[in-house]
């Protein structure tokens, strides 16, 4: 065996290394189409994996999978938060959402997610939007985040910035004392579907909003929005949002943006938003506490989308979706109280919350494995 040989093995073991928490890795190629995909199923121990599909021009095809396998681990967790009967798992394209979609593209998508017979449902996520999907559902019934006129519960981004909005009052309650969202200063990052519904959230209720994104048409029309509201608003550079004097930062773009450059800029009470992955590192956390930043755990804060879309699965119903929602705020609050007790980070006591449920319910499973099949199949 010559040395090229031996490195090459050795890449392969790091490869399965780094998904061996994971119990499938769907490597997706349609060059008719130009798709190239990634599907990551993380755990399917609480019901069938549940999970957006991102697209994004990721650099390398190491750094999509990254993506894939954090982004569908964070999704188990959020599904034993949320307490629906879904596991992880989350789809990443890798291609520029502005220039290398097709109708072809998503189509081919579906016939991968029908390939997996089940095992995995998908929608939305950044970079995708329903309308997207309206093609792969031609391949494929397990697409969530349905549009109403196609009988679904539509964009899901509505009640996940709901959620965050219910999330930032406990946030307030905590800090201040009163849920109260108005008289307050808000530093959002990324006013696309989710960021830009928690901004007009916000502005209703006479926030200061210091916003930015890199598309100039979202900062036109936060700002149009802010003249007919209570609120106000100003913008900053991309780079500048972390320095911002604010009670409040509301990541709603990026994961990774929690990390030791931006924690030492930052000058806020609280930390917020919708974006999945915030923290770099679970050390990030921690960094967090010792600076006294309280932060909420962002698998439970933007978990509105989860909950319409699997609720979705069991019939379209508006009132069910917004009763479950509302319960973040009671889920941000037992945290923040979790984590004071035991004097461990936010993260880790939703962590360790989660945990003690995937570990309960997955022996009751286990158990059942072959009486729970309705529930692998459901909407066929
Ligand atoms: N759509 C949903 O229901 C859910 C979304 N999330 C997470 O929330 C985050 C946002 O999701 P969506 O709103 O759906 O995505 P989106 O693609 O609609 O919006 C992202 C926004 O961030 C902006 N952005 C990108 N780079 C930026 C930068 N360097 N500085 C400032 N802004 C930048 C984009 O221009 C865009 O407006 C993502 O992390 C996503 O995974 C989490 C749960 C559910
Ligand atoms: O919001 C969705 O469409 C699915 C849920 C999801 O992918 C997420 O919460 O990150």
């Amino acid at each position: 065996m010559n040395l090229v040989e031996k490195k090459s093995i050795t890449e392969e073991f790091t490869l399965f290394e780094k998904m061996s928490k994971h119990e499938q890795v769907v490597f997706c190629n349609d060059p008719a189409s130009g798709l190239k995909a990634i599907i990551a199923i993380h755990n399917t121990t609480l019901g069938p994996a549940l999970g957006g599909c991102r697209m994004q021009p990721y650099n390398s095809v190491e750094e999509a999978l990254e993506d894939a396998l954090r982004l569908s681990k964070g999704m188990s967790y959020k599904c034993a938060a949320s307490d629906v009967d879904f596991g992880g798992g989350k789809a990443v394209i890798i291609g520029d959402p502005l220039k290398d979609k097709s109708p072809e593209l998503f189509r081919a998508f579906g016939q991968f997610v029908e390939s997996l017979g089940g095992r995995f449902y998908t929608g939305t996520d950044m970079g995708t939007n329903m309308e997207d999907f309206i093609h792969a559902m031609k391949e494929t019934n397990c697409i969530v985040g349905v549009p109403e006129a196609y009988g679904g519960g539509g964009d899901s981004s509505v009640p996940t910035a709901m959620g965050v909005l219910y999330g930032i009052k406990a946030t307030n309650r905590t800090l201040f004392g009163r849920d109260s969202l108005g008289g307050h200063t808000y530093a959002v990052q990324g006013l696309g579907k989710v960021g830009f519904k928690v901004a007009e959230g916000l502005l209703e209720e006479g926030a200061h909003l210091i916003v930015t994104d890199i598309n100039e048409q979202s900062l036109q029309a936060i700002q149009e929005k802010a003249e007919a509201t209570p609120g106000s608003v100003s913008i900053v550079a991309s780079h500048e949002i972390y320095t911002q004097e604010a009670d409040v930062f509301v990541p709603c773009a990026f994961g990774g943006v929690i990390n030791d450059e931006t924690i030492a800029q930052l000058k806020v009470k609280a930390i917020a938003g919708s974006a999945n992955n915030q923290l770099l590192t679970e050390e990030h956390g921690r960094q967090l506490t010792e600076k006294g930043i309280l932060y909420a755990p962002d698998y439970i804060i933007n978990s509105g989308g989860l909950i319409q879309v699997a609720d979705e699965l069991y019939g379209v119903n508006k009132e069910r979706v917004l009763a479950k929602t509302k319960h973040i705020y009671d889920a941000i609050l037992e945290v923040y109280q979790q984590a004071r007790l035991d004097s461990i980070t936010t993260m880790e006591a939703a962590n360790r919350m989660c945990e003690q449920r995937m570990a309960s319910r997955g022996k009751r499973n286990s158990f059942f494995t072959s009486s729970i099949k309705p529930k692998w199949a459901i909407r066929k």
